[in-house]
């Protein structure tokens, strides 16, 4: 079995990005490039990483109208992403327009409802209700939509799995115990997250901020 595991690579720096991933290339299964490393490196920065052999998921979060999305959809063709993101309350008609832009193997899957946010966050953006009933809500549409998956908390994964047997899960704001939380506040381990259906575990600061990374990863690699 493939290690679940995605580094989240939230780092400014094209060199030291590189040189953690080939750290730590041997205990992740693939790397996560976010908004802060596209937006600072683009294409060039996410050939580089490539490199590294090991599959990429562009973090990318598109969320416009569906003529927009489905060009930047075409725009990112060339860098073969594993997984792309785009935001599910985008719409039913711009996730099936990002899907069909799609390159064939890559797995588009849509954010639901970020796990840096809680119900009262929720409830301050006009949503009433909890965020389990949110992220089933929107993991809905992007089943309708045609999508692979959505992006949740490992709070909700176990429920979304049961509903829709076959899709794909990704999973971040996961924290091994004992590690502290930052600005995630829906957080579970990653062997819970695992365990409940998750295909993906995103993880960043946790390994990246540790004093010894390759161990970090190593530790949480045994937990699961
Ligand atoms: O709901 C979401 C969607 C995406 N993310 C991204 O995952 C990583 C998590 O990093 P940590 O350092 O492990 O907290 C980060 O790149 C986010 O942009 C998320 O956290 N929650």
């Amino acid at each position: 079995m493939s290690n679940p595991v995605y580094l989240a690579l939230d780092v400014p720096q094209l060199e030291a990005g590189k040189a953690l991933v080939e750290k730590l290339k041997a205990h992740i299964g693939g790397v996560k490039l976010g908004l802060e490393f596209f937006c600072a490196h683009g294409h060039h920065g996410v050939h580089e990483i490539a490199h590294c052999g090991l599959p990429i998921f562009l973090d990318l979060k598109l969320h416009d109208i569906p003529n927009t999305v489905a060009g930047a959809m075409q725009s990112i063709h060339v860098l073969e992403p594993a997984i792309v993101t785009v935001h599910a309350s985008g719409g039913r008609a711009m996730m099936e327009d990002a899907k069909a832009a799609a390159a064939e193997h890559t797995k588009v899957v849509a954010v639901t409802m970020l796990t840096s946010l809680d119900e009262r966050d929720l409830k301050r953006t006009g949503v009433d209700g909890s965020a389990h009933d949110q992220v089933m809500r929107l993991a809905d549409l992007a089943q309708e939509a045609g999508l692979d998956g959505i992006v949740c908390s490992g709070q909700e994964v176990g429920t979304v799995h049961k509903q829709w047997k076959d899709g794909f899960f990704v999973v971040p704001g996961l924290r091994p115990t004992g590690s502290s939380i930052g600005d995630q506040k829906r957080v579970v381990t990653p062997r819970q997250a695992r365990n409940d259906g998750a295909s993906v575990l995103v993880i960043g600061r946790p390994i990246s901020k540790a004093d010894d990374p390759v161990a970090a990863a190593r530790a949480i690699e045994a937990t699961l």
